[in-house]
């Protein structure tokens, strides 16, 4: 086990980039991908693309809707040198307030659904909404989503987090994804190769880019049933989570056999607050932003909770949100 001194002494995260690098926008202006109608844009401000509401510029975005886009803002970055962060709906994100360098890409723009009601398979691009699915499914009698109706995000970021809640997960239903290399390649994973855990998966700080994944689903059932099972878990995550503040759901994995939730609260940390990020009173696992909060003050809260966690119990709770970009004590 790592030292309390290790968890309060990393004051630099990242994500998926690493290079350290001044946000520098070379030019104000939108560049045209070949081929395509889409812009790459500088300096934009990447807070309202994340559920915290934090975050500073990217130094360059994308948001393509097509594959072929998507391939052609990977290639831009490749001939710019540019380090690429990937966004999905930025649910499970905690962006610098420097911002990030390089080029964002959001696939949350990659659109489309293909319900096989032959194989009980679903398809999906990787920009499609977990929680619209999940309605989608229930509408249509379709068991094997009901658990993530609460999870907000895309498919992209489910598929790359192993999203889960009430026992289920991703890598339950999971029967391939697609995912676009760094030469341009499209590559179609099978569940096992994504080597699956409990909230990872390998594509966590990989360079390959989700672009699509089919879910196995059983179709046939009462949807008036499937309908109220998906209802009951959304009415228990309103009561038991903090659903009408900014937050990026649970911060801290759950260090088995501990839930971490109930070691911060033991901790005495419930409503702990720095600046405007607090210890959430419902879930003591969540970090709230309770309006007009920075990406610092949370990154500062969360080394608080951990410090204090290990001070108390000796258990390093690692964080499951992904820090991107600087957090240095010169912010
Ligand atoms: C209120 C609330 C409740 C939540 N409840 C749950 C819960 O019950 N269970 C749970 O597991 N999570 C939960 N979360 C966390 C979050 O919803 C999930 O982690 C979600 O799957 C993230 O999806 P996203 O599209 O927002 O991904 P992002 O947050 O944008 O990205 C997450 C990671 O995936 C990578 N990524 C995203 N898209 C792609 C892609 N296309 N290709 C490659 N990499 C990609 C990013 O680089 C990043 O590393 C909750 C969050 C909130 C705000
Ligand atoms: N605290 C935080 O930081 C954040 C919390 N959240 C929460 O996460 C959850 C998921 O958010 P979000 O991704 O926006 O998804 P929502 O669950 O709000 O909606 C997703 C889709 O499902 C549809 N839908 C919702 N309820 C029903 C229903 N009863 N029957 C049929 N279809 C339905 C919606 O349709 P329609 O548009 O017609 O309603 C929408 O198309 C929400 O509870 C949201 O409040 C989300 C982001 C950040
Ligand atoms: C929200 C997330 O996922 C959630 C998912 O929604 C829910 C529902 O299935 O189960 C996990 O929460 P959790 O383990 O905290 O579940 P809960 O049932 O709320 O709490 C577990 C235990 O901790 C206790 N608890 C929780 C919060 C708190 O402030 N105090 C406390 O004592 C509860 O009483 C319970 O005995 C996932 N979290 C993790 C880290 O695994 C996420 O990953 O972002």
């Amino acid at each position: 086990m790592k030292s309390s001194q290790a968890a309060v002494d990393v004051c630099s995260f990242s994500g998926v980039t690493t290079k350290k690098q001044e946000i520098t926008s070379l030019e104000s202006k939108e560049i045209y991908l070949d081929n395509t109608d889409f812009t790459i844009r500088p300096q934009v401000s990447l807070s309202g693309y994340t559920s915290y509401r934090v975050g500073g510029p990217a130094e360059w975005y994308v948001a393509p809707r097509t594959v072929e886009a998507l391939q052609a803002s990977v290639n831009y970055a490749k001939e710019h040198e540019l380090p690429v962060t990937v966004l999905g709906a930025g649910s499970n994100l905690l962006v610098s307030d420097r911002g990030i360098p390089g080029l964002v890409i959001a696939t949350r723009h990659l659109r489309y659904s293909h319900f096989d009601p032959e194989t009980g398979q679903v398809t999906l691009a990787a920009g499609e909404s977990i929680p619209s699915l999940a309605w989608a499914a229930a509408e249509l009698g379709w068991e094997g989503l009901e658990w993530a109706v609460g999870i907000p995000g895309t498919v992209g970021g489910a598929v790359v987090m192993n999203a889960g809640a009430h026992n289920s997960c991703i890598a339950d239903i999971l029967v391939s994804a697609q995912v676009l290399t760094p030469d341009g390649t499209l590559l179609t994973l099978t569940r096992d190769q994504l080597n699956y855990s409990y909230r990872t998966s390998i594509l966590q700080g990989s360079d390959r880019i989700v672009t699509q994944a089919t879910f196995q689903l059983q179709p046939g059932a009462d949807p008036a049933q499937v309908i109220a099972i998906t209802k009951q878990h959304k009415q228990h995550r309103l009561t038991t989570q903090p659903y009408h503040l900014p937050s990026c759901g649970s911060v801290f994995r759950n260090p088995k056999p501990y839930a971490a939730g109930w070691l911060i609260e033991q901790t005495g940390l419930k409503g702990y607050q720095i600046g405007k990020a607090q210890v959430a009173q419902r879930h003591a696992n969540f970090i709230v932003n309770c309006g007009g909060a920075s990406a610092w003050d949370i990154f500062n809260l969360i080394r608080h909770v951990q410090y204090q966690v290990q001070e108390n119990w000796s258990i390093l709770l690692e964080p499951e949100v992904k820090m991107i970009g600087e957090f240095s004590l010169a912010c």
